[in-house]
This record gives C-alpha cells, sequence and structure tokens, in this order.
C-alpha cells in the first residue's frame, strides 16, 4: 500500500516561460536596450510598464532567458517526457502568439533539435537501457488540428477532415481512423516527420500563415511489457506546436479569414476554459468544446501530467500580446491535475514500475521518502501539509526535475 503511494504523482500543470532573443528586424527597431522584457531571475520575470499600464512581474516553475538553449530547456521537461515509459500519459505543449519561438521550441531547426526530437532519442536510448527488464515498442502520430478539423498527415492527398474524430476507447482518448505508425529509431521518426511536413505543405497555400493557424501534434504511444511478470504499462506523450494565441482584434481578419481566426480561438479559448474549470475544481470540465480539449481530455485531467511552455517576444511591439500570453500561463499554473496514476493494464503494478525503476541504474527506491514522493507538489493543499513544506516541496520539485534525465521523477 505505502508503495503504491509513493509510485503516484500528484500532478499540477507546470509552466515554464521561455523568452525569446530579439530578432535581427526587431533590433534595428529598438535595440536591447528598450527590451520591455527582462528575465530577472530563473522563475521570474518583468514586463516594463507600457501604454499607461503598470509594469507587472510573473513567476513561473521555470524562465528561460533568451540565450539559455534548447539543451537547457529540455533539461526542464525530460523527466516528465520519460514518465511515459512507466505508463504515464504526459502532454507538452507551447503556447504563445505567432512568431514567439513556438515551432523553435518544439521542432527546433535543422541541427539545433526542439523537444521532439530529443524527446524520441530520449525515449530510444532508456528503452535500450531497460531492455533487460522490458519490451517496449513505440508507435506516433502526426495530426494537425485546423478550422476544427483533424487531419492526418500521415496520409497523402487531399482529405476530408470531417472523417476523422476525438472518441475514448479502453485505453483513453483516440482519434479514429488516424494512422499510427511503428517507430523504432530516430531514423523512423526523421522520416515520419519528414512526411507529416511534406503532407502539411500540399494543402497549404502559405506555410507560414498555415503554421500560425493550426495547431501540431506529435503523439507518441508507448508500450512496456515487463518480462518479469508480464505486466503491461501504456504511456502516451502528447508534444503540441500550438496555433498562434493573438487576439482576433490584432489580425485584422474578414471574411473567410475571420471564419477561421474565430476557429483557431475557438479551440484555444476551449483550452482556457477547460484550465479554469480544472483550476476552480467545477464538476464539470468543458473538454467537448474543442477537438484540441477532446483530444487532451486524458493528458490534461487527473492521472497525467502537463508542461506547458510559454513562449513570448521581447519585442516593444509585442507587449501587449505577451502580456495576455503571460496571464494566460499563470492560470495554467494555478491548475491541480490530482495524482498521476501510471496506466497499468494487467499483472503487478508494484512489481512492473519495480522493476522499471531497477532498470533505470538500480538506484531507484519504492521506499517512501517526502521529497521524491511529490515531486509535483507544490500549489496544492493535501491535508496536514504546512504552507513552508509546500514551498519547500516545490523548491524540491523543481530542482528535482532539473536534475533528473531518466524515468522516472518518482522512482529516482
Ligand atoms: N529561442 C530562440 N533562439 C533563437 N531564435 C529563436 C528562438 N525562438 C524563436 N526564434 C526565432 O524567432 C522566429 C520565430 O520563431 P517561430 O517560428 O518558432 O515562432 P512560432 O511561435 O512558432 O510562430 P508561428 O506561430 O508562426 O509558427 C524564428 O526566426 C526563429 O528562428
Amino acid at each position: 500500500m505505502l508503495r503504491l503511494q509513493v509510485l503516484e504523482l500528484k500532478g499540477n500543470i507546470r509552466v515554464l516561460c521561455r523568452v525569446r532573443p530579439l530578432l535581427e528586424k526587431e533590433r534595428t527597431a529598438g535595440g536591447e536596450g528598450h527590451m520591455p522584457v527582462k528575465v530577472t531571475s530563473e522563475e521570474a520575470l518583468r514586463v516594463a510598464a507600457m501604454d499607461n499600464k503598470a509594469e507587472k512581474d510573473f513567476e513561473f516553475d521555470r524562465v528561460l532567458a533568451p540565450d539559455e538553449g534548447q539543451d537547457k530547456l529540455y533539461d526542464e521537461v525530460s523527466a516528465l517526457i520519460t514518465s511515459v515509459l512507466d505508463g504515464f500519459n504526459v502532454a507538452i505543449m507551447a503556447y504563445g502568439q505567432t512568431g514567439s519561438g513556438k515551432t523553435f521550441t518544439m521542432e527546433g531547426p535543422e541541427g539545433n533539435p526542439g523537444v521532439n526530437l530529443r524527446a524520441l532519442a530520449d525515449l530510444f536510448k532508456l528503452a535500450e537501457e531497460r531492455s533487460a527488464q522490458f519490451t517496449t515498442s513505440f508507435t506516433a502520430s502526426v495530426l494537425e488540428i485546423y478550422n476544427e478539423q483533424i487531419y492526418d498527415l500521415l496520409v497523402s492527398g487531399a482529405q476530408d477532415g470531417d472523417k476523422l474524430d476525438v472518441k475514448q476507447g479502453p485505453d483513453g482518448m483516440y482519434v479514429s481512423g488516424l494512422k499510427v505508425e511503428d517507430v523504432h529509431n530516430m531514423g523512423d521518426v526523421t522520416s515520419m516527420i519528414g512526411r507529416g511536413k511534406s503532407n502539411r505543405s500540399t494543402f497549404a497555400t502559405n506555410m507560414n500563415e498555415h503554421s500560425s493557424r493550426s495547431h501540431l501534434v506529435l503523439s507518441v504511444y508507448v508500450t512496456c511489457v515487463s518480462k518479469m511478470n508480464g505486466s503491461t504499462l501504456r504511456g502516451k506523450l502528447h508534444l503540441i506546436d500550438l496555433a498562434g494565441s493573438e487576439r482576433l482584434s490584432r489580425t485584422g481578419a474578414q471574411g473567410d479569414r475571420l471564419k477561421e481566426a474565430q476557429a483557431i480561438n475557438k479551440s484555444l479559448s476551449a483550452l482556457g476554459d477547460v484550465i479554469q474549470a480544472l483550476q476552480q475544481r467545477n464538476a464539470h470540465i468543458p473538454y467537448r468544446n474543442s477537438k484540441l480539449t477532446r483530444l487532451l481530455e486524458d493528458s490534461l485531467g487527473g492521472n497525467s501530467k502537463c508542461v506547458m511552455i510559454v513562449n513570448v517576444s521581447p519585442a516593444v511591439e509585442n507587449v501587449s500580446e505577451t502580456k495576455c500570453s503571460l496571464e494566460f500561463a499563470s492560470r495554467a499554473r494555478k491548475v491541480e491535475l490530482g495524482r498521476a496514476r501510471a496506466n497499468v493494464t494487467s499483472g503487478d503494478f508494484t512489481s512492473a514500475l519495480s522493476s522499471s525503476a531497477s532498470a533505470n541504474g538500480g538506484s531507484a527506491s519504492v521506499t517512501p521518502s517526502p521529497a521524491p514522493s511529490r515531486p509535483m507538489s507544490g500549489r496544492g493543499t493535501p491535508a496536514g501539509e504546512s504552507s513552508m513544506s509546500r514551498v519547500a516541496s516545490r523548491e524540491t520539485m523543481n530542482s528535482q526535475m532539473r536534475r533528473s534525465s531518466g524515468p522516472t521523477g518518482i522512482l529516482r
């Protein structure tokens, strides 16, 4: 019984903020000295007073300054990502206005990969490391949500987005009819992502505009079967590059463009509504209000772990959108998801996870110890916990997240 409790994680939406560098064109317009966004510590940033609005400080689980690279960002999410190998559902989503650095963060330019490729490489490596204990298999899919319709990017040619819908199955939410492919190594992954990109560009007349108006979801499904007792752990990882979060009034859209912008807004505002309902612990969480939130139902609710990376531009002209993004992300940070639980479909739960622990170098222990047992806590008030210990556990969580690089935060 004690062991089971230790293996549970209390989940919050962990929110990271990444401030991108000024672009060349922005530099000539204002220069570094005029940057209204300043990173003030590893967990805080300040947006300068502008347009009659006072300066404002924001705090997140981690704030990444413009000169912090892809490796630093990945360090912050790697422990959660690799916990899919222990049967958890994990979602990592990049939020922010167009041009704030979402695609840079998730996909990354050639030669400087972002979260997506680093995550897959990490998962393959760890699966190999624990191959004596587990048989691990990976499948993946790539989809796009555009105008509230789902497009399978692994299928070439014209598509009827109406055919794909999100359904609830025995293993959680899934998209019926979506192509899911086996992936065995990074070669498979890069070729799959390449096909996805090329299919995406065939139905986009203007790729830049299209990418900022659609949500791109790379999903990885992991099945780990224990060689010891046959227990099966199923984890799911959604890596999401969200559509640009800018407000409609700013886009100046009309006609079809306005309809499109409203559809984008619908899923982002539905995401906001879900976050608000979760934060207020409402009995009803409106997941069904958009394709995006429906798909994320089992990654945003209990039993799951979620990281939101809010990307912001430091440029003067973006300051009001920057504030909106930071306010949205601050609300997300208050959400408690409840305890994350592993998806174990058969066999003995504890021994499956124990063997996973020993596969992580044998140092992990399922003996309860206060800090590692609550790595995701800090904002909730579990019965009997003082505010001092809450602060302590948040700090523990943050430093642990930075240090930890393998599955799983809980078992290290
Ligand atoms: N951390 C970073 N370091 C260096 N350059 C960056 C960083 N983040 C973003 N950029 C650059 O800023 C520009 C905009 O970034 P990006 O295309 O990732 O934005 P986006 O939010 O994905 O926009 P869209 O919604 O249009 O897809 C790109 O030229 C990108 O290379």
